[in-house]
């Protein structure tokens, strides 16, 4: 079920497909660096579409050059399930096009 639980090896190689992305405290987070305040809003809002299509939806900060996202699941009691790495699979396939790094 894609709303368990990961166990700590799921986790590890499922980052290993997911280069920036890490495990903070319970949470699966990655920070890019956009070129300037508009290419990062312009991240934001197809982020946004992503997860409003996925219902699942990161802590999503945005700065001057910057897009970080910060995600767990709620209904999973905040642990880091399949859910989340859907989100972040997805995000890391359009954040190239927007110049992300
Ligand atoms: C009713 C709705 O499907 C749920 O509240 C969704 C919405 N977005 C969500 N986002 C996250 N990160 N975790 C959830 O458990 C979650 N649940």
């Amino acid at each position: 079920m894609p709303t368990d639980p990961l166990s700590q090896k799921e986790i590890e190689d499922r980052l290993r497909e997911l280069p920036g992305w890490s495990v903070d405290g319970d949470r699966l987070t990655r920070d890019y660096r956009l070129a300037d305040h508009f290419a990062a809003t312009a991240l934001v809002v197809h982020i946004a579409r992503i997860q409003q299509e996925l219902d699942h939806h990161s802590d999503l900060t945005l700065g001057y050059n910057t897009v970080g996202l910060a995600v767990s699941t709620h209904s999973a009691g905040g642990a880091v399930t399949g859910k989340d790495f859907e989100l972040a699979e997805r995000v890391q396939a359009v954040a190239p096009g927007h110049g992300a790094e």
